[in-house]
């Protein structure tokens, strides 16, 4: 919700550039430039796995830059793409340069210049994902950095972003727990969702990577949970009295929870296509999202707290009716060079949850994910039971609707029971930071992304 949340921000990494600053409170969300920090020093190299996708450029990259443009980022700091893919350094940074966005760039410096410094930071290796040459190449080239920007005792930084398709990941990771891992200092893993396809391939997941990396160097992303409405969601069940006693199956008749793309997999078949639209958004995206609308208070805002909450819901969901679920494929999907031609991969699927439990029992939980339908939206909408004794007589149609909208700019706002039907009362952007901010600062960022690189 607060002024800063743009359409295709890099939110994940986006939330973590204020846990950076050595003073925090500095965590603001104007569009501001923010003062430069200096940050924790030292040698940092972040090798992004996957470097020639569609994550990397849309994502990963744009969030690097947004907290190096800050001042978030050691100087000594250096970005290793990697892929299989054959390209130059250059060509690598041609392609990134349009995702790179000159905002929030302190206006005493020429944001150009500030892209083009970032820029020649990264350097691209490729190399394939199971041979252990490309990844003795790849320690080679990160230890060579160390060994330019460090001197021999300070300790330096290896942080590898997986930016890849799961199925990927155990032949990354072994290769980076046998050749690359830091001797001087910390050694961190970041891998995506979804974790894995099934539970089968979850669990032979958490056990090989479990074996190669210790917890503490293990860090699982869903960026739904860096979109600042989302962690919002909190704050806004929990510390606001008037929400407290209507949050049930007494006032609430149904939940909708929707994410809608203009836009096909657009080259991305290699890894989608392996995947379906239910696993790349229902399963981690739009599920985390019901978790935190439908749990009960935690204990703390510890991570621990929150996912024991989470995992109650999840353990109250009943197995879905067939006849509750749509799935589907677009027109067109298969003319992507990248997907097979006989695919029945889905692109779109709507299905109700139902969540047995005192709180919900009764209450339809309805989830909607798509690629290339008519417009691009992600929104939570809440639909309260009527007033009883109705003496306005106007259109039920959309009123007494609570919207809270993440794409494709963040807002919430109410749809009253007003005479006129279609008549929304929306706060504006500040009127919502001024309601809402003040408590979100204080508590957001997940313990789990300031330990990605506030410790040293
Ligand atoms: N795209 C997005 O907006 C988001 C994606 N993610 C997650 O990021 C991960 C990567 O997704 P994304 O970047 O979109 O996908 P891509 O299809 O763009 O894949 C990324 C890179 O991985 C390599 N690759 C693709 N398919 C295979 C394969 N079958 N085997 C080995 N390597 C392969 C390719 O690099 P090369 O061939 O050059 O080695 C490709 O450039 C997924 O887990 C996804 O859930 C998460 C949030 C947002
Ligand atoms: O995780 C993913 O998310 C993106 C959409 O993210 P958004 O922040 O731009 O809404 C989606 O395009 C991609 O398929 C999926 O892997």
């Amino acid at each position: 919700m607060g002024a800063t949340a743009q359409k295709d921000a890099p939110p994940t990494v986006e939330a973590v550039a204020p846990a950076l600053s050595e003073d925090t409170s500095e965590r603001t969300n104007s569009d501001q430039p923010i003062k430069e920090k200096s940050v924790a020093g030292g040698c940092l190299s972040v090798v992004v796995l996957g470097a020639s996708g569609d994550l990397a450029k849309k994502k990963t990259f744009p969030a690097i830059f947004n907290l190096y443009k800050q001042g978030f980022l050691p100087d000594e700091m250096h970005i290793f793409g990697y892929a299989r893919s054959k390209m130059t350094d250059e060509e690598l940074r041609e392609k990134l340069r349009g995702y790179l966005k000159p905002d929030r760039i302190d206006p005493a410096k020429d944001p150009e210049d500030v892209i083009k410094q970032f820029l020649n930071k990264i350097t691209y290796i490729h190399g394939a994902y199971d041979a252990d040459e490309s990844f003795i190449q790849l320690n080679e080239e990160v230890s060579r950095h160390e060994q330019k920007r460090s001197d021999d005792v300070s300790p330096t930084r290896r942080l590898f972003y997986l930016a890849l398709p799961p199925s990927v990941y155990p032949l990354v990771s072994k290769r980076i727990s046998k050749h690359c891992m830091n001797q001087r200092g910390w050694t961190r893993v970041i891998v995506e969702k979804p974790f894995g396809k099934d539970l089968e391939s979850s669990e032979a997941l958490s056990s090989e990577l479990g074996a190669l990396f210790s917890e503490d160097q293990l860090y699982r992303i869903d960026h739904y949970l860096g979109k600042e409405l989302v962690q919002n969601l909190l704050v806004m069940r929990f510390a606001n009295r008037f929400f407290v006693p209507i949050w049930n199956r007494d006032n609430i008749a149904s939940v909708q929870i929707v994410f809608k793309e203009d836009f096909g997999t657009q080259g991305r078949g290699g890894y989608f296509d392996e995947y379906g639209i239910i696993r790349d958004i229902i399963q981690n995206h739009l599920i985390q999202i019901l978790c935190l609308l439908a749990m009960e208070k935690p204990i703390s805002l510890s991570p621990e707290h929150i996912r024991d909450e989470k995992v109650k819901v999840l353990e109250c969901i009943k197995p879905f009716n067939d006849k509750e679920v749509v799935i589907g494929q677009y027109e067109g999907y298969k003319d992507d060079q990248t997907v097979p031609n006989d695919s029945s991969t889905p692109t779109f699927a709507s299905l109700v949850l139902h969540i047995n439990n005192e709180r919900w029992d009764g209450v339809p939980f309805i989830l909607k994910a798509g690629k290339a339908l008519d417009s691009r939206k992600a929104e939570i909408r809440v639909q309260f039971k009527d007033a009883p004794g109705d003496i306005f007589k106007c259109k039920k149609q959309g009123r007494n609707e609570f919207v809270m909208r993440l794409q494709p700019k963040e807002a919430m706002y109410m749809k009253l029971t007003v005479k006129e039907p279609g008549l929304d009362m929306r706060a504006t952007q500040s009127e919502l930071d001024m309601s809402y901010h003040q408590r979100y600062q204080d508590i957001v960022i997940p313990e789990a992304y300031e330990r990605l690189i506030l410790d040293t």
